[in-house]
């Protein structure tokens, strides 16, 4: 009656990691779904980030979680993400611009381009930054984050660094602080400002709409709004439920968005697919309506495709407060559970073809397992990517833009991934862009 325990300690380190805690992997999605909504806290290795966003929603302990995800639901309700939907064009359009310029000599390393511009869609919703802003963004924002992020990873996968009373005798937190240092000044920045313009144009939201700018009304507004009336967020927690975002946000959709082209490119029949019902939605306009999105149908089958068989979150983690009884074995209080997206997205109800790339299975309902609980691309239960939608659309948007415009080439069948919190590739991978005439 044992359960499973998460293969590949090292040894020395891997014992005394068990120590500190028991560790526990489930892929059945029954298991998952019954640990999903019983342990809402997660595992100690996300406090690894605490001294940057120790209250944003995706580190948050469920007691401090559950009433900010309350209040944020809204920021990211579909009325809302409407708003945002012409920047997401503009950017999109950018992209292809640039794309066009950088892809005159061949093939490309798209990774760092996407990122940028992945971020400059998000700073713009979410923080309110503006085209005189790019200037930040592009540099200053882009390279701290990044370099942030990166002492994360290095941290999670070396748990000698775990314990506080060592990191923080290591040079590594020393530049963690700085970075931590530079990126609240940006944001706080960002805030005040935004509280001070807020004031003094005495700004009024129509859905979503900001009355005097006629522009989409930032998510930084809605959390604002909260504060003032509601007395509910302070400066600082704005600050690190903006940070989450943005972390949470980027690498993901960067990487989703380069594993789709390269799938794109790999599989030339469905990339003509795909371009065939863009031309069809798009027929002559230069941008995507609202009602355009829904009729992605096989577009949207080719990316839920891809985050299925190229899983960008392979796995999430839960502190266990209390015994769970699953149907097999008794997990117990106190032990660290590993629940496996990538296992989820490989299960046998999927069918024979479970390792195949195969977009048509999500045409028909009648081919896709029972289960819900099997597709976890953005994890299941109460704690699931909040910005799932948003993902949605401005994936969508970014693609119908660069496939009317390029026939893609890419290789992903040979590609070799590493697990950064985010799994991507190991090396460059390089994707090619002709225009079409
Ligand atoms: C394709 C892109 C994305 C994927 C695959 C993805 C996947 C996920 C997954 C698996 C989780 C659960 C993480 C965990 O429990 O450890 C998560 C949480 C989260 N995601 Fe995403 N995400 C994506 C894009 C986004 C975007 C665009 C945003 C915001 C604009 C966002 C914001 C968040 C936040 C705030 C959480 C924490 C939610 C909570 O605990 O309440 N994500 N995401």
């Amino acid at each position: 009656n044992s359960p499973p325990t998460f293969p590949g300690e090292l040894p020395i380190i891997g014992h005394a990691v068990q120590m500190i805690e028991h560790r526990n992997a489930i892929t059945d999605p029954t298991d998952v779904g019954i640990v999903a909504s019983a342990c809402l806290d997660k595992a100690f290795f996300y406090k690894i980030g605490k001294d940057f966003v120790e209250k944003g929603l995706l580190t948050a302990d469920a007691i401090i979680w559950k009433p900010h995800r309350k209040l944020i639901n809204p920021a990211f309700n579909q009325q809302i993400l409407n708003t945002y939907l012409n920047e997401m064009n503009v950017q999109a359009r950018n992209l292809v611009s640039h794309l066009t310029a950088m892809a005159e000599n061949g093939q490309i390393d798209t990774y760092q381009y996407l990122i940028q511009y992945v971020l400059r869609i998000v700073c713009r919703t979410s923080l309110g930054l503006e085209s005189k802003d790019q200037n930040i963004i592009d540099t200053n924002y882009t390279k701290a984050i990044q370099e942030i992020f990166t002492i994360f990873c290095y941290r999670a996968f070396n748990p000698w660094l775990y314990p506080s009373f060592i990191y923080k005798r290591t040079a590594l937190k020393g530049k963690e602080d700085k970075l931590i240092k530079e990126l609240n000044n940006m944001i706080n920045t960002v805030i005040q400002k935004r509280k001070s313009d807020l004031k003094s144009n005495n700004c009024i939201t129509n859905n979503g709409i900001d009355s005097i700018t006629g522009r989409f009304k930032p998510i930084l507004d809605l959390l604002l709004h909260l504060a003032d009336k509601e007395q509910v967020l302070t400066d600082d927690e704005i600050r690190e439920h903006l940070d989450t975002i943005v972390i949470a946000s980027y690498d993901t959709t960067s990487t989703v968005l380069q594993n789709i082209l390269l799938v794109l490119g790999s599989y030339p029949e469905v990339q003509e697919k795909v371009y065939k019902e863009v031309q069809e939605v798009f027929q002559n306009n230069e941008d995507l309506n609202i009602h355009d999105l829904s009729k992605l149908v096989y577009m949207e089958a080719v990316i839920k495709e891809v985050l299925r068989v190229y899983d960008v979150v392979p796995v999430v983690a839960r502190k266990l407060d209390t015994d769970i009884v699953l149907p097999k074995c008794t997990l117990k209080a106190g032990s660290t559970c590993i629940l496996s997206l990538y296992g989820l997205h490989r299960h046998s109800s999927w069918g024979p073809e479970v390792n195949k790339f195969k977009p048509e299975r999500w045409l028909n309902p009648a081919t896709l397992p029972t289960n819900p609980n099997v597709y976890a691309a953005f994890s299941i239960g109460k704690r699931n990517c909040i910005g799932k939608q948003y993902a949605m659309m401005s994936l969508k948007i970014s693609l119908a833009h660069v496939v009317s415009k390029f026939r893609i080439s890419g290789d992903i069948k040979n590609i070799k991934w590493k697990f950064e919190l985010v799994l991507k590739p190991t090396d460059p991978a390089l994707i090619g862009f002709d225009l079409r005439s």
